[in-house]
């Protein structure tokens, strides 16, 4: 559905009245309270706010990796919600590239064959051009034949991000991709995911704690007790942080 009237494009990732809960009775916790946020084609937003409030959550189940107890996610025209398991992983692993804080490579590959897994899982041909495209963009051409064991954190990461982008997926979800990284290897992977949605029009939704990171978005969306409380086009690192300690004293106590 259009979120305002005339609006016909349909966002890479459409989210409606999102609701997740855990547990039961007294140890029920509404982890998202009926979210409605959709991401644009061609955007890079940064999803930010107190510990609890609902990131990994909102990150989890618009990925399709959790199934929210009710509302839904239409992600690229697809509402995930009428999928079977099968075509839900089938989905994930097509039209959806992930990049979390720790990055999950497989030791036992090199690079080659860590950023191909995606492809090989899904028994997609891998497109040559596309891939020798990606792995120039992460500046990885060198180290193809290596172990991850043998790259530093920055590499690995962009290892990780190289394999996210391999199905050429219709979005990018990140969770923390800088939290292991040092500030200069953190600022080379941001200006990388950046540069994917500039050049290619990717789609990036990153869950960050850091003004920083976040000030490579395009906009920001803050939660707290699993509602949007802010959506904010960019503001620069320190507008960002700015915003949040007012929100601090304003909303989130
Ligand atoms: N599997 C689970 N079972 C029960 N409660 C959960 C589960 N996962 C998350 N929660 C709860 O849901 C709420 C939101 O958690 P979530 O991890 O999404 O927050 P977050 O904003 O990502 O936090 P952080 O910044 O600390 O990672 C929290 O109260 C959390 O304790």
């Amino acid at each position: 559905m259009p979120e305002y009237p005339g609006q016909t494009i349909e966002p890479a990732v459409r989210v409606e009245h999102l609701t997740r809960v855990y547990g039961a009775g007294r140890n029920q916790v509404t982890a998202l309270a009926g979210i409605n946020v959709g991401f644009d084609r061609g955007t890079f937003t940064a999803v930010m706010g107190p510990s609890g409030s609902g990131k990994s959550t909102l990150l989890q189940t618009a990925a399709g990796l959790d199934r929210p107890t009710s509302g839904r996610v239409v992600i690229g025209g697809t509402d995930l919600s009428g999928l079977s398991e099968t075509r839900l992983t089938e989905l994930r692993r097509t039209r959806i590239g992930f990049v979390f804080q720790a990055f999950n490579l497989i030791g036992a590959l090199t690079v080659e064959e860590n950023i191909v897994l995606p492809l090989r899982l899904a028994g997609v041909r891998p497109d040559r051009a596309w891939l020798t495209q990606v792995v120039e963009r992460v500046g990885l051409t060198d180290r193809l034949h290596h172990r991850p064991a043998a790259l530093s954190g920055g590499q690995q990461q962009r290892v990780a991000i190289a394999r996210a982008l391999a199905t050429r997926p219709e979005v990018i979800f990140s969770d923390e991709p800088t939290g292991a990284l040092d500030s200069r290897t953190a600022a080379q992977v941001l200006t990388l995911l950046r540069a994917v949605v500039d050049e290619h029009g990717l789609t990036v939704v990153m869950v960050t704690h850091d003004p920083i990171a976040a000030s490579y978005a395009d906009r920001v969306l803050v939660l707290a007790d699993g509602a949007i409380v802010a959506d904010l086009p960019q503001l620069g690192a320190g507008g960002i942080a700015e915003h949040l300690a007012s929100l601090d004293r304003r909303v989130l106590r």
